[in-house]
This record gives C-alpha cells, sequence and structure tokens, in this order.
C-alpha cells in the first residue's frame, strides 16, 4: 500500500490575485532575479497566463496516471507543476485531460514533459506550459507521492508556492515570500513607468538610466 497526501497549505487568495497584476518578469526581477524556470518550458499560445498555488506531481517519464490523480484532487485555481524528468518524447496532456482540468476549475499546467492536442487546447483556453510537444502517448502505470516538493525548469516548486505563468514563462515565489515580492513588484512598475513618461517627454536613455559617469568610467567616447 502506498499512503499519499494532497493536503498542503495555499496561499491567501487575496494575494494571489494582488500578484496575477504583475508580469512574470516583473517577479521575477522584484525578488532579485529568483525563481525562473529555464526557458525551455514555454506557454503552448504567448497569449496564455495563470497565476495560482502550484499543486505539485512528480510523474515517471511517459507515464501520466499520478498526473491524472492530481487532476482529481487539485482544487479550484491551482496550477498543476508536472515534474517527469525532463523528458520530451511523450504527450502527457491533451483535450481530454485539459476538459477535465476546466471542468474543476483549475488554473493551469506547468509541465518538463510533452503536451499534445495544442490546437484543441488553443482553442480551449486552459493555460498551459510545456517543455515539448509529442503526440506520443502515455503510459498508467507507476504510481508515486504528489504535493511534495519538485525539481522542474532547474527550480524547486512546492506545493503551495505560487506559480506565475505569462508568455515570457513561469516564475515560482515562495509562499512566505509573497506579501514583500508583490510590493517590490509595485516599486519596479512604479519606476518603469516613470522611465518611459520620461521617455516620452523626450529624455535621453543616458539621462534617464544615468549612465554618463558609468559610461566615462568604462572610458567610451562617442562621436556623433
Ligand atoms: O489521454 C492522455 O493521456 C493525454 C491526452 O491526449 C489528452 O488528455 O487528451
Ligand atoms: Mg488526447
Amino acid at each position: 500500500m502506498l499512503r499519499v497526501t494532497t493536503r498542503f497549505d495555499r496561499p491567501d487568495p487575496a494575494l494571489v490575485d494582488q500578484l496575477s497584476g504583475y508580469s512574470a518578469a516583473t517577479v521575477h526581477e522584484a525578488q532579485g532575479r529568483l525563481g525562473a524556470l529555464d526557458s525551455t518550458i514555454k506557454p503552448i499560445d504567448p497569449t496564455m497566463s495563470a497565476c495560482g498555488p502550484a499543486f505539485t506531481v512528480r510523474c515517471a517519464p511517459r507515464d501520466n496516471i499520478v498526473l491524472q490523480v492530481a487532476i482529481a484532487h487539485a482544487r479550484p485555481g491551482d496550477v498543476i507543476v508536472v515534474s517527469a524528468g525532463q523528458y520530451a518524447e511523450a504527450g502527457s496532456f491533451g483535450d481530454v485531460l485539459a476538459n477535465a482540468c476546466v471542468a474543476r476549475g483549475l488554473g493551469g499546467l506547468v509541465t518538463d514533459t510533452g503536451v499534445r492536442d495544442t490546437q484543441e487546447l488553443r482553442k480551449l483556453g486552459f493555460p498551459v506550459f510545456s517543455y515539448s510537444v509529442s503526440m506520443k502517448g502515455t503510459v498508467k502505470e507507476t504510481v508515486g507521492p504528489m504535493a511534495g516538493p519538485v525539481l522542474i525548469g532547474g527550480e524547486i516548486v512546492r506545493p503551495g508556492d505560487v506559480v506565475r505563468v505569462d508568455a515570457d514563462g513561469v516564475v515560482v515565489v515562495r509562499r512566505e515570500d509573497l506579501k514583500d515580492v508583490i510590493a517590490k513588484s509595485r516599486v519596479r512598475v512604479d519606476a518603469e513607468d516613470a522611465y518611459i513618461a520620461a521617455y516620452r517627454a523626450g529624455k535621453s536613455v543616458i539621462e534617464v538610466s544615468r549612465l554618463a559617469a558609468v559610461l566615462e568610467a568604462k572610458g567610451l567616447v562617442i562621436d556623433e
């Protein structure tokens, strides 16, 4: 017998909602350039985005039985995060399972293996971020634990950490850092807005980014 748990603490939904107002790149910068999964994990459609608590899953390569169990047990808003050995040659998720996710109100899927039925997935609009697209079928053989820490895209994701996914990829925020990262994201967006306003007002990049002293120290002379 193998007894597994699907219980873990989830973050305050109001904080998840606030984080969703910031792009993945902003969140990554705001937390000190941390938490970005490898760029090999990409949305199947750049218009897709999501933000939610991670429901973590470990699957054997070419096997999606634990993923299916997770879809049955995840809560509305959860983003399922599947670590399956960075295995490109398997289509472990497609439009049938995506419909099960939509019916349960899940937030999205992030996986380091492949997905298939991508045209149907795009039409359905369920956010899917994967390592590959592969038509190759999977077996349902290897059971194992879920809702534990997983390694995916070079980062550890724990159940209940928050994943923010958009056209630029996937970033993970530790649940305990959420408030701080939201505050730092706000500061960053305000600073960027000020830069953009200055450029529109005709100021130069060198002035706004205070580059003159840096360029001088580096000995750069510009002939116009
Ligand atoms: O059936 C599977 O294992 C994956 C799939 O193609 C789907 O969910 O449509
Ligand atoms: Mg299918």
